[in-house]
């Protein structure tokens, strides 16, 4: 089976710092993969550098996305290619209203207006982008996007910061439906048939770990000071970094050779 996406050896520049060094990792399809580490480790670096902003720059190593190298492409090719990313901190867009930008986004023949009910935006495509969205309706704006788009691998950048209980709920299920893990409501498809059929793939950044009530993940590995330095089951990975914490974590692993926590 080839992989959907590769990262060999990747060390990525921002600005003059040295931000992330030589990430090695493999999502293969179907794979949900979750990524934790402390503020400033490098996480969002790393989404952003897959994603192909020009801030980040790659100066070795490369990024491969089902078997082609895309280290050089620019950001509109990867989208085209089927990598989706949902902002942590989303810009809002002045003068581009959500129905415009979402239509545009749209590969399949889907209503969007269902899609808009089902996140409960319906009355937010006349808005501008996100502007004056509160932190969930943000949210939700990101995944509407991301329904509309259908990417492939599916990036996502803390998706319950600024999210009620409730909404946290809708999130996950959105997710799932991202994913392939559950059919969407507009999707022809029985839960066992896109299951089966299930080539997507997963990267998820949490600080909370809420997202991991919502949705199975497959891989947990931990970011630290711009190393993936820990992989393992999310679940369990994520109870030892909340009962030691990141730093006590990585020593650990360093000492032993290994996470003996999980
Ligand atoms: N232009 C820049 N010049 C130098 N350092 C930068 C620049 N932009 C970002 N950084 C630094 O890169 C580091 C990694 O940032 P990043 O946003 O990837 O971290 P993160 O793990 O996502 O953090 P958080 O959990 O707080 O969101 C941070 O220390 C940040 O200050």
């Amino acid at each position: 089976m080839q992989p959907l996406l590769v990262l060999e050896d990747l060390s990525v520049t921002v600005g003059e710092r040295l931000v992330l060094r030589d990430i090695n990792l493999v999502i293969n399809p179907g794979e949900t993969h979750v990524l934790f580490g402390p503020n400033g480790s490098g996480k969002t670096t790393l989404l952003g550098t897959i994603m192909g902003f020009s801030r980040y720059r790659v100066v070795k190593g490369r990024i491969l996305f089902r078997g082609e190298d895309i280290t050089s492409l620019p950001v509109d090719q990867r989208a085209a290619k089927g990598i989706g990313l949902a902002f942590q901190r989303p810009p809002s867009l002045r003068g581009v209203l959500l129905r415009d930008l979402v239509r545009r986004l749209k590969q399949d023949g889907v209503a969007l207006e269902r899609m808009a009910e089902e996140l409960k935006l319906t009355e937010f495509l006349d808005r501008e982008v996100n502007y004056g969205f509160s932190g969930g309706e943000l949210k939700r704006s990101e995944l509407l996007q991301l329904l509309a788009q259908n990417p492939s691998l599916v990036m996502l950048d803390e998706p319950e910061s600024g999210v009620d209980v409730e909404n946290m709920a809708l999130i996950g299920k959105v997710v799932n439906y991202l994913l392939e893990k559950e059919p969407a409501p507009w999707d022809p498809r029985s839960l066992r048939e896109v299951r089966r059929g299930r080539t997507k793939g997963g990267l998820i950044i949490t600080h909370t770990g809420y997202i991991l009530n919502y949705v199975e993940a497959d891989v947990g590995h931990v970011l630290f000071q711009g190393k993936l330095c820990c992989s393992g089951n999310p679940r369990e990975l994520f109870s030892c970094i909340q009962k030691v914490g990141y730093t006590e974590c990585i020593r650990c692993m360093n000492l032993n050779g290994g996470c003996f926590c999980v």
